[in-house]
């Protein structure tokens, strides 16, 4: 993003646009899958691996989402989680934004069937796109 006061919805490519390839996500430590919603062995076969006993939707919809401005604000200002973060797109899209190993951002867009875990501490800030709708599953280790 080029000001403070750029639209954080819009998809904000370098120009001239330089592409992230996903091997360099996962240098980074972000794990990526992409994952038939109607095939769910996959992801139970991560779940189970991984030890994620618990998840819940989280909706982030004008509409319907409470508060949504403020989530979506407090979404897109840089912070960490003790824990990894576990989401999995279920339908909608969005941006996340993680810190580059020299300190600059790297934008990437995730969409249905996309899974992705950040490791635990990692910078990041998330977005919705100009399409302002997503549904995810967010899941943790604990019950
Ligand atoms: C659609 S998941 C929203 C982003 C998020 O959970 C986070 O950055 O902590």
């Amino acid at each position: 993003m080029l000001d403070e006061g750029d639209d954080p919805r819009l998809p904000h490519r370098r120009v001239p646009n330089c592409p992230v390839p996903l091997a360099h996500l996962h240098e980074l430590g972000v794990l990526t899958w992409k994952l038939d919603l109607e095939a769910t062995s996959l992801l139970e076969q991560i779940r189970s691996e991984r030890g994620y006993l618990y998840s819940e939707v989280l909706t982030l919809c004008r509409e319907s989402t409470q508060d949504f401005d403020a989530k979506v604000q407090g979404f897109f200002k840089e912070h960490t989680h003790s824990q990894e973060e576990v989401r999995f797109i279920l339908d909608g899209s969005g941006y996340w934004d993680i810190r580059d190993f020299d300190g600059k951002w790297i934008r990437f867009a995730v969409g249905k069937g996309d899974m992705i875990v950040l490791p635990a501490g990692m910078s990041h800030r998330f977005t919705l796109d100009a399409k302002n709708y997503i549904k995810a599953s967010q899941s943790e280790s604990r019950k």
